[in-house]
């Protein structure tokens, strides 16, 4: 057993400690408010994030160094806003060399950097290909309640994915592993986006056709970028791509999809955002995902559409008419030109 160190004491930090507690690990969870690591250890209980009770091999920590000094691997697990301030302070900090995982959801705007790249940017004694990512459809509520889940974890270098699935499997927390972690990152960023449009539409009063026509079609503009980029197209069919697009676009868990609703009721971005006190990744990935598509030149017009709802004041009705009156075509257009392009060359 190991001593582990989860950075961010949110909702999925909390949770993925509890599979490693469960797992046998002695796990350090690090916030960085010091009220809430002293409330923490003297409760038992995350309240604002989690419901339950933790259990007794999680010790939460304040001072970062404290956290991470000693530890065999680390699972970086803070908002994406936060990736570089985070991983730039564990310089120095490092005597050995734990295993980095991280699982966090988005792509950062302007840089169009995806998780695993930023870190192995500001934490200046790792690779890229070091990093480890774990992804797929689960929602912290379930996992803590043990409900089962699986869930894949990807790096260039597969010794540390496997790390990282021993870490983590359990009789109830599958863990595969996939070697393709550009996939295994775009799916789980950009389903964010179509959570919103999933939320949305569900807001609007739209029914279950609307909803499956967003997933479906979504998926195949994901399934556009992220090969575009190089990934593998199979891989947005696995537990990263659909599996977390199902997860996403229908729970109420869901924050993505809890803002979409908000939005398509009437209400401003800003006031929703408020409302919800939990990240809500998908408001960021897709300012990224629009300018991806214009640089990649593919085209998403669902992310188009979720990116002039939330940012250029245009309707989620107006959105709906576009979308629907868009010149018609073969509905297997996009899948045979992306698998033309991967194999035919
Ligand atoms: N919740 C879930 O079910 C899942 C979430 N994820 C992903 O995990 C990531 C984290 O999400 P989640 O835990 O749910 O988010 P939450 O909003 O529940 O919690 C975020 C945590 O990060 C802390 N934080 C914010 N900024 C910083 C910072 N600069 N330095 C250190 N800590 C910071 C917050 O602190 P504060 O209290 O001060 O705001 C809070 O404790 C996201 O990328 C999300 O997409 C992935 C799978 C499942
Ligand atoms: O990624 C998630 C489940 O797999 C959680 O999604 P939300 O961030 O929308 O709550």
């Amino acid at each position: 057993m190991a001593n582990v160190a989860v950075l961010g004491a949110g909702s999925w930090g909390t949770a993925l400690s509890i599979v490693l507690a469960d797992n046998g690990h002695d796990v350090r969870l690090w916030s960085h408010r010091k009220e809430q690591a002293e409330t923490i250890n003297r409760t038992r209980k995350n309240e604002k994030y989690l419901q339950g009770i933790l259990p007794e091999q999680i010790t939460a920590f304040h001072d970062l160094k404290e956290a991470v000094t000693g530890v065999a691997a680390i699972i970086v697990v803070v908002p994406t806003k936060a990736i570089r301030e985070v991983s730039q302070n564990l310089n120095n900090m490092l005597a050995e060399k734990p295993t980095i995982i991280h699982a966090s959801k988005g792509i950062e705007p302007d840089t169009l950097k995806r998780v695993s790249e930023m870190i192995s940017e500001e934490l200046t004694t790792y690779d890229y290909e070091e990093i480890v990512v774990l992804s797929g459809p689960s929602h912290a509520e379930e996992v803590a309640l043990r409900h089962p889940t699986t869930v894949t974890v990807s790096a260039v270098n597969m010794d540390n994915a496997k790390i990282a699935q021993d870490l983590f499997n359990s009789d109830t927390f599958r863990v595969y592993t996939s070697s393709d972690i550009l996939g295994i990152e775009l799916g789980g960023a950009l389903k964010n986006i179509i959570a919103l449009g999933a939320g949305i539409s569900d807001g609007l009063g739209y029914g279950d056709n609307a909803k499956a026509a967003l997933m479906t079609r979504g998926l195949a503009e994901i399934a556009r970028l992220g090969t575009s980029l190089g990934a593998n197209p199979l891989s947005f069919l696995g537990l990263p791509g659909v599996g977390d697009l199902i997860v996403t676009c229908t729970s109420v868990h869901s924050r993505n999809w809890r803002a979409g609703n908000l939005l398509g009721k009437g209400n401003k971005l800003d006031d929703v955002l408020e409302q919800m006190g939990m990240v809500v990744e998908g408001v960021r990935t897709v300012k990224a995902a629009y300018q991806f598509a214009k640089e990649q030149q593919v085209e998403m017009p669902i992310t188009s559409g979720i990116y002039q709802i939330l940012f250029e004041e245009k309707t989620p009705k107006a959105v709906v008419d576009e979308l629907m009156s868009r010149d018609k075509r073969d509905e297997m257009d996009d899948i045979s030109i992306l698998l033309n392009e991967r194999y035919t060359q």
